[in-house]
């Protein structure tokens, strides 16, 4: 286990010099003016790097280019792109796939939750590459599913291209490194490093298409990186309210396999016909209502009559959809839920994960109220 630093008491009578510390990762001891010092090998912390590919991984055909590039470039040559690290701590990487992360899907996702959950035990810290247009949802699905205990996970992605001009890429992965060899980082869950900040993934949304300071969501700021220094605002903490669900795999399992969730996307002039379009084709439904759970009555009377899940989330980027702007049936238990402070693509992955485990409508709706939600 990484400490904050070693404290080491020497044989000396001389109080003020009888202890001295190590800072982590350091291999200089300071010696003592007097007595014999306790010398005590550290190791390095072990950081274990998972590539999926993303903007971060692509090249573009000249250094303007900042659209329309490729995903082609290798974890080992993206770490060829940032300064040396080996002071800093022992490095193993692993390409999990290389692709854009609109194309993630559940036989991907599986094996970022593999290699997570089988680096828990041997590594310090986990970084992984990742495309930053569905980077939050990854995050999310990581800090609801695995248990991380003290371990930092940090997911890294960037917006311009390696080949760019300014490329953000290197410097944002190397944060990520440093991130997650820091002992400070230990004990606040998934981690999101972009743009000099640190960010929770759990609430961490990517809120701009293009701009470099693309993830701003006030819930999920948690700290910032100035000239390779980490600073944190307040001490380690998780995630408020996040349900931790163990995933039932089947032994051999290669997917994930979970129930379908889809999202509708709330406009003037809704009408419940687009809900008959779909409903028998999923086990659940989320919502981007308009403002902060408002939708036309007649589509909100057609959600009640339906009997599976419908979560009203919000198409505003930030805010929230508290319980008391839901609609009420007329008799009996209601089937909507809030969702709180999650947005459609993460109240998605929670549905799914509380379908995948069977809950009843009360408990799905006891994990979202962990969001001010339910
Ligand atoms: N900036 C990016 O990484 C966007 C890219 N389309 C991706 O998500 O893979």
């Amino acid at each position: 286990m990484v400490n904050d630093s070693l404290e080491i008491t020497t044989i000396c009578d001389d109080v003020g010099h009888s202890k001295f510390t190590i800072e982590s990762g350091s291999t200089e001891i300071e010696r003592p003016e007097c007595g014999t010092p306790i010398y005590q090998h550290r190791s390095l912390p072990r950081i274990k790097i998972l590539g999926t590919g993303g903007t971060i991984a692509s090249k573009g055909t000249d250094s303007s280019q900042t659209a329309g590039y490729h995903v082609d470039l290798t974890i080992e040559e993206l770490l060829d792109c940032i300064p040396d690290i080996s002071s800093i701590c022992e490095l193993e990487y692993e390409q999990l796939c290389n692709v854009d992360s609109k194309d993630l899907n559940e036989d991907l996702l599986f094996k970022i939750y593999k290699g997570v959950t089988e680096s828990l035990q041997t590594f310090d810290g986990i970084v992984i590459t990742h495309g930053t247009d569905t980077l939050s949802e990854t995050a999310f699905f990581i800090e609801s599913s695995v248990d991380t205990g003290e371990l930092p996970i940090v997911f890294v992605g960037s917006m311009r291209p390696s080949t760019s001009v300014s490329a953000d890429g290197p410097m944002n992965l190397y944060q990520a490194i440093l991130i997650a060899a820091n002992p400070k980082s230990r004990g606040r869950g998934v981690l999101v490093s972009l743009n000099d900040q640190i960010s929770a993934g759990y609430y961490i949304t990517k809120t701009n298409a293009n701009s470099l300071d693309s993830f701003n969501v006030r819930q999920g700021y948690l700290g910032n990186f100035v000239n390779n220094e980490v600073h944190y605002y307040y001490p380690p903490v998780k995630p408020q309210g996040c349900h931790k669900f163990k995933l039932k795999l089947a032994p051999g399992a290669t997917t994930l396999k979970f129930p379908s969730v889809c999202i509708l996307y709330g406009h003037q002039a809704m009408s419940s016909d687009l809900i008959d379009l779909v409903v028998d084709h999923y086990d659940g439904i989320v919502i981007a209502t308009m403002g902060a759970g408002s939708l036309p009555n007649e589509v909100n009377q057609k959600l009640l009559s339906l009997d599976k899940p419908v979560i009203y989330s919000k198409r505003s980027m930030d805010g929230m959809v508290p319980t008391a702007n839901l609609p009420r049936p007329l008799k009996g238990k209601s089937n909507i839920i809030a969702s709180g402070y999650l947005n459609p693509e993460k109240s998605r992955i929670l549905l799914q994960l509380a379908l995948a485990e069977n809950y009843c409508m009360e408990e799905t709706r006891r994990v979202f109220r962990g969001v001010y939600g339910g």
